[in-house]
């Protein structure tokens, strides 16, 4: 699973560069995507993000993401950030869980519960 994302000025961190808080939520986001290719309901326990070098705020770069193994209920994804010059400038590794659909029923509108677990949400 790869998506190409731009950091903006909505994502900036220190001038010209992007929060390393919106590259942890890209991944983390792009990882719940996964779930759809391997379908499971899961959630995020950990989630490690490594900033290898900053990124440069306007440059697009490929997050790439994908199941490296599974034990039980636990699913360990990981995923790389790559730049269109080669720079790999972040990696991540998560720890989701496997959980049953009622872990989003006390919080969620059932329609919209329901929707999330059939097609990815299209605001992402
Ligand atoms: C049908 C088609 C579907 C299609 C696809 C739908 C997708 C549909 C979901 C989309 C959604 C995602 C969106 C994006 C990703 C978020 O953003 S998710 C949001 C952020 N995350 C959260 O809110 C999670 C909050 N945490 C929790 O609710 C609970 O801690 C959890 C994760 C449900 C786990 O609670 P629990 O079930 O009580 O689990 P617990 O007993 O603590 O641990 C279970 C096992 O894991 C192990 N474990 C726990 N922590 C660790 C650790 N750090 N290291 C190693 N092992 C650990 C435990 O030792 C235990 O092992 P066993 O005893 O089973 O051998």
């Amino acid at each position: 699973m790869a998506t190409d994302v731009a950091f903006d000025a909505r994502h900036r961190g220190a001038p010209g560069l992007a929060h390393g808080g919106a590259i942890s939520a890209a991944c983390d986001d792009l990882f719940g995507f996964v779930l759809y290719l391997v379908q499971e309901i899961a959630v995020t326990r950990t989630l490690t993000v490594n900033y290898l070098a900053p990124v440069p705020l306007g440059q697009p770069h490929r997050i790439t993401a994908r199941l490296q193994r599974r034990q039980g209920r636990r699913l360990h994804l990981e995923a790389t950030g790559t730049g269109h010059d080669d720079v790999t400038r972040f990696t991540a590794e998560a720890l989701f869980l496997v959980v049953d659909r009622e872990h989003f029923t006390p919080h969620g509108a059932d329609a919209d519960v329901l929707a999330m677990f059939n097609r990815p949400p299209e605001h992402r």
